[in-house]
């Protein structure tokens, strides 16, 4: 125990219980316990309102009131210190009153011993710091100590009631640093949480007592203002923090320059509630991102007003916190095996759970990503979530096949990004032969050796690579031989007007010919109807994706699609021998 010296109080009636209680904590080294005796119920309650001592022990029988009684109004009088019972002779139902009431323990007198009494009293007393520390980490950052997410929240909302109550204005203000991304890349995860340590300290030692500064999480951080005079007070503030933040930061022999940007939000001019204050100073902290970092924006009823920009400026910044707030998920969409009829592949489709406006499609959101880096991290997530899932279905006994992920070029261009596929695969268990990567055909194209040597590495660690989309990158074909890929996918624009159009079908014809000559395998994209199917099937196109089959579909959907529908092959005869098909119903099996 930390505290050597542990301060007892005892109550109840009779001095010589007093002494032989005294005798039974004599022996005690380490703990050593002074203890203190009280024999009235009122003295009692004073001296515990005084909250001078670790841990009490109250006798049952107090004269006309017992120590039940005690026990609840210590508590109600803000007792924090433990309390143990202590009875003549065993009694169940007195235990769990007193227990029920808030007491550490109960013991009965006869059965006390030195050894008992010691243990019960340390236990009680170690019991109550853990509680307190839980409660305490429930409600700070661990890391910079400062007060977290619910913590601030709580704190908001009383500040909010506060200025209400008195009409006073409060400013809250988002910080967040810029490029933060880069230092914890570089430094690694130790060298970012000093930093982050470093500025939760300096945030902290600017503000007033009475101001609130809180980390919601990364390197996200809030300060509430209370009582602000004018706007300038918050400007002036601001200023400041730009100001201390800026200051190099030493960090493993290095010194670092790191900046904020912050946004403003004044209540009650904007922001009348603690959520809408927080998504107005959001969104302002994210202007001051867009128009250059290092510096504070106040929200403004203009960035919502501002038509176009301004709903892109909303998007976005809901976009940077999709993420954290599990937002995504992932629908799966079958290939088609065209000789057998089975599934080979699910092609992972990422779908963001808007809180407002339900599932939206990638091509409405993945552009901004690409623009604005979200997209490195939100596709490790999908490469992550595709894999892991696949072992799930792959270790309940559904059919193997593989999981097809989309990349993006800034992603295929990281430095690490082999090692992070490696490690994916690694802690989701999946065998990398099930694992697909699709990439478009302009990101191969665009760069040089580079990509040449990270596709062989990609390779080498036994994962397939498909082209997406081809056709569409204006692509020099040449290039195709120095490349290890597997499959190409015909873009749905080439699919669309097949058989009757004569330039998409000559072309649809002509890639699966060149793949084929180069040892590749062709899947069709975008296949709707019958006669797409029966053209490609008659040119040998390997597989097919498309409505027709099925559209991508949630988790629980592929589960039930695998065993209702999916799994056996339609028509007659062998696999790979001459296969009739029975078009119907397989598109029924796949519709359902
Ligand atoms: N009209 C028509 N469309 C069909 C048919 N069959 C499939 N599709 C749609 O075609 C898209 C196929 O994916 P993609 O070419 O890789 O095109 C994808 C891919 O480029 C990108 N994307 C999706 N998920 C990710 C991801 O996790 N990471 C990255 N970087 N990009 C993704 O977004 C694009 C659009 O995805 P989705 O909206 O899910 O749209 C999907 C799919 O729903 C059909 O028969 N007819």
């Amino acid at each position: 125990m930390e505290n050597s010296q542990v301060r007892v109080l005892l109550v109840n009636q009779r001095e010589e219980d007093c002494i032989s209680t005294k005798k039974l904590l004599e022996d005690a080294r380490d703990p050593k316990f002074v203890l203190e005796w009280v024999s009235g119920y009122e003295a009692a309650l004073e001296t515990i309102r005084r909250n001078a001592h670790d841990v009490y022990l109250l006798d049952y029988k107090l004269g006309e009131r017992s120590g039940l009684d005690l026990i609840r109004e210590a508590i109600y009088n803000g007792c924090t210190a433990p309390l143990i019972m202590l009875t003549e002779e065993p009694d169940h139902g007195i235990d769990t009153e007193a227990i029920k009431a808030g007491a550490a323990d109960s013991l009965v007198k006869e059965q006390i011993n030195s050894n008992l009494l010691e243990r019960s009293i340390c236990y009680a007393i170690e019991r109550k710091r853990a509680e307190e520390r839980m409660a305490y980490l429930a409600q700070y950052d661990s890391l910079t100590g400062l007060a977290n997410r619910s913590l601030f929240k709580e704190l908001l909302s009383l500040a909010l009631a506060r200025a209400e109550r008195n009409g006073k204005h409060v400013a809250l203000m988002f910080l967040d640093l810029d490029r933060f991304k880069v230092i914890n890349d570089s430094l690694g995860h130790d060298g970012g949480d000093q930093v982050l340590k470093v500025i939760a300290e300096r945030l902290r030692s600017r503000m007033r007592k009475s101001d609130t500064v809180a980390r919601l999480g990364g390197d996200e951080f809030t300060v509430i203002l209370e009582d602000i005079g004018t706007v300038q007070d918050a400007s002036n503030v601001a200023q400041e923090l730009l100001q201390i933040v800026a200051q190099p930061v030493m960090v493993q022999d290095q010194e670092l320059f790191v900046t904020p940007s912050i946004g403003i939000a004044i209540y009650p001019q904007y922001g009348k509630d603690p959520e809408t204050l927080i998504k107005n100073a959001d969104m302002a902290m994210y202007r001051a991102k867009r128009q250059g970092r290092n510096a504070y924006r106040f929200y403004t009823t203009t960035m919502e007003s501002n038509g176009k920009a301004s709903q892109h400026l909303a998007m976005e910044t809901r976009l940077r916190h999709a993420l954290d707030r599990e937002e995504f998920l992932l629908h799966y969409q079958p290939l088609i095996d065209m000789k057998s009829g089975r599934v080979i592949s699910l092609e992972a489709l990422l779908r963001w759970c808007h809180p407002e406006r339900g599932i939206i499609l990638p091509d409405e959101f993945i552009p901004m990503a690409e623009e604005n880096g979200m997209i490195v991290p939100i596709g490790e997530w999908v490469l992550s979530t595709a894999c892991r899932q696949n072992k799930e279905w792959q270790e309940s006994g559904l059919p193997l096949t593989s999981v097809s992920v989309n990349l993006s070029a800034r992603q295929f261009r990281q430095k690490l990004f082999v090692g992070k596929v490696a490690s994916i695969l690694a802690e989701s268990r999946l065998d990398p032969q099930f694992l697909e990567l699709e990439l478009t055909e302009s990101l191969l194209f665009e760069s040089n050796g580079a990509s040449t040597n990270r596709l062989k590495e990609l390779k080498a660690l036994g994962i397939k690579i498909s082209i997406d989309d081809f056709g569409t990158g204006y692509s020099s074909l040449s290039y195709l031989k120095c490349f290890p890929i597997d499959t190409l996918k015909i873009d749905r624009s080439f699919v669309g007007d097949i058989p009757s159009n004569e330039g998409d079908s000559a072309i649809a014809s002509g890639m699966i010919a060149l793949a084929h000559g180069l040892h590749m395998k062709v899947t069709a994209e975008g296949v709707e109807t019958q006669a797409q199917w029966d053209f490609l099937h008659e040119r040998g196109c390997d597989a097919i994706q498309g409505f027709l089959m099925s559209p991508a579909v949630a988790p629980e959907e592929v589960t039930s699609g695998f065993q209702n529908r999916w799994l056996e092959p339609v028509g007659t005869g062998a696999e790979g021998g001459s296969f009739s098909w029975n078009l119907s119903s397989l598109a029924k099996r796949w519709t359902g």
